[in-house]
């Protein structure tokens, strides 16, 4: 890809960004922005990155007796744990446990210091406990609460008193009680609103359109389109989302905000600016969580190699789920023209609380310049840069060494730990996977077998001891077409910008 100077200049300009309160409204310091800090394209602030990741991980996909069998009127409910910047918890409520007192399960002591960040206002019962713990900052999303407000009919002006259906009245009293540990407690509690940057959406539509996942499927049946593939997929996860996160009317809304204490949220424009804020975030979830299209034409994550064993790999929805906070985490990149992210789960032997079942989080990262580098501080240039020197290989750490680096948990030899990977590992990575200790890894397969020199992908087919599910098509028995010997495995991806064969390019779509 052609590059200029100019366009490759990471701006680390610092912005602030508007934290919201039910009393004030005050201006905080973040070194993180959505604005173009790179040549390419836009980047999730961290604060975005960490409220997608929290309502993401509200929709871990659980078993239907589980949903079935949730308490009372608690909503499944997402969090992200963050300490001294890096995520050491992803985490969602179960069948029994909220999810703040699967953090303070999790976390105890840890919690102190710590910035929470719910997919929607913890109950007393959980912000009692975190207050307690010494959390830095709780922030949430401020639709309809973890104990719901939303009247069972699901429609109408909800959630007034005068209307309130069986049950809610102890949603109506926890909502008050939570409001005043709220106002009452040393942790900032609030909600968080950082504005997506104006190409975000954009950018996000565009780039998981175009990404391997997608690009895969359509080259593997010529009689689909990958445009209208990734947009149907859209369409779905819109549709899904918005239900799950957006409390349809604007009565019903202002009701909720009110009981929550966010008064200042129900008038005008603060009102109709919530609203486009929520609609935008859920806009980009959307759009990422269809880079990996969950349809049914048998692709999913499927073993690599039998000859590495029985490859007895994770179900399908939960594959995804975790591929899709990869994808997430390479909005995060600082990378000029290719973003990635990895993240690191492993499957406990014992402590079955998390809404995630035995599964828990080591790591995540992706792929950025040395932590605390300055501004141009290293070369950003790629191969086409005829000067080495210059070429930002030797200087930039891929995502699954992010990962590495700042994991909260040790990899331990008796347990499975899956790398989730939205791009090929490297050779660089390939014997850090195998020397940690990782048993499986979840990718893609399009850049295995490319020699680039500067980064090469020789090593990942011959990776042994550790077993590859690639993004594929199930090869069923008698089934002529062997979609890992498609044009595109070896690396090449059309993408095509103009419509025609001559528009087809040979580039790998970029984030
Ligand atoms: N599993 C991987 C693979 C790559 N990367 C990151 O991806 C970038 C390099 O990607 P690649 O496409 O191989 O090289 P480019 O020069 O960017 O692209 P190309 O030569 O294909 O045009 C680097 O930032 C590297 O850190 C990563 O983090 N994790």
């Amino acid at each position: 890809m052609a590059t200029t100077d100019t366009s490759h200049v990471k701006r680390n300009r610092e912005e602030s960004s508007v934290v919201c309160s039910c009393k004030c409204e005050r201006r905080d310091a973040s070194t993180q922005t959505d604005t173009k800090v790179q040549g390419h394209g836009p980047r999730l602030s961290k604060v975005n990155l960490f409220t997608l990741l929290s309502l993401w991980m509200e929709l871990f996909p659980r078993n239907k007796s589980q949903l079935k069998n949730a308490t009372e009127q608690a909503r499944a409910t997402g969090l992200v744990v963050v300490q001294d910047r890096n995520v050491i918890g992803l985490h969602c409520s179960s069948t029994e446990l909220h999810v703040g007192q699967v953090a303070v399960i999790k976390h105890g002591p840890r919690l102190k210091g710590c910035n929470l960040y719910f997919s929607r206002k913890p109950c007393s019962t959980c912000l009692k406990m975190i207050v307690n713990a010494g959390a830095n900052r709780v922030s949430y999303w401020p639709g309809d609460p973890e104990l719901s407000l939303l009247s069972s009919d699901g429609g109408g002006s909800g959630v007034a008193d005068r209307q309130a259906p069986a049950g809610s009245q102890d949603a109506v009293l926890d909502a008050v009680a939570a409001e005043r540990l709220k106002s009452n407690s040393r942790p900032h509690v609030c909600v968080l609103l950082q504005p997506l940057s104006s190409t975000m959406q954009q950018f996000a539509a565009e780039t998981s359109g175009g990404c391997d996942f997608v690009q895969r499927v359509a080259a593997d049946d010529r009689r689909l389109d990958a445009g209208e593939l990734f947009a149907s997929q859209r369409r779905r996860s819109l549709e899904r989302l918005t239900a799950a996160f957006f409390v349809p009317g604007e009565r019903q809304h202002r009701d909720i905000l009110a009981l929550m204490g966010l008064e200042t949220f129900c008038v005008e424009p603060y009102f109709s600016n919530l609203r486009q804020h929520m609609r935008d975030l859920i806009g980009v979830l959307a759009s990422v969580a269809s880079s990996i299209p969950d349809l049914p034409l048998g692709y999913g994550f499927y073993a690599k190699d039998l000859a590495e064993g029985p490859a007895q790999g994770l179900s399908q929805d939960v594959s995804r789920h975790c591929i899709i906070q990869a994808q997430l985490l390479a909005y995060r990149t600082e990378d000029p023209k290719v973003g990635v992210g990895a993240v690191i789960w492993a499957h406990g032997k014992s402590g079955h609380c998390d809404g995630t079942g035995r599964m828990y989080l080591v790591g995540c990262g992706y792929n950025a310049y040395p932590a605390g580098s300055e501004y141009a501080e290293f070369p950003q240039m790629d191969t086409t840069q005829e000067d080495r020197q210059h070429r930002k290989y030797r200087y930039i750490l891929h995502a699954e060494q992010s990962a590495l680096i700042f994991r909260s948990a040790e990899i331990k030899e008796d347990e499975n730990t899956m790398l989730f990977v939205s791009k090929c590992p490297c050779d660089e990575c390939v014997p850090l996977i195998v020397g940690a200790g990782i048993k499986q890894v979840y990718t893609t397969d399009l850049d295995s077998g490319k020699d680039k020199h500067d980064i090469s992908y020789l090593k990942f087919e011959h990776l042994q001891g550790v077993q590859k599910f690639i993004w594929q098509r199930k090869v069923q028995a008698g089934d002529v077409s062997e979609p890992s010997k498609h044009p595109l495995s070896n690396g090449s991806v059309r993408k095509c910008e103009t419509g025609t064969e001559e528009g087809r390019c040979n580039k790998k779509p970029r984030l």
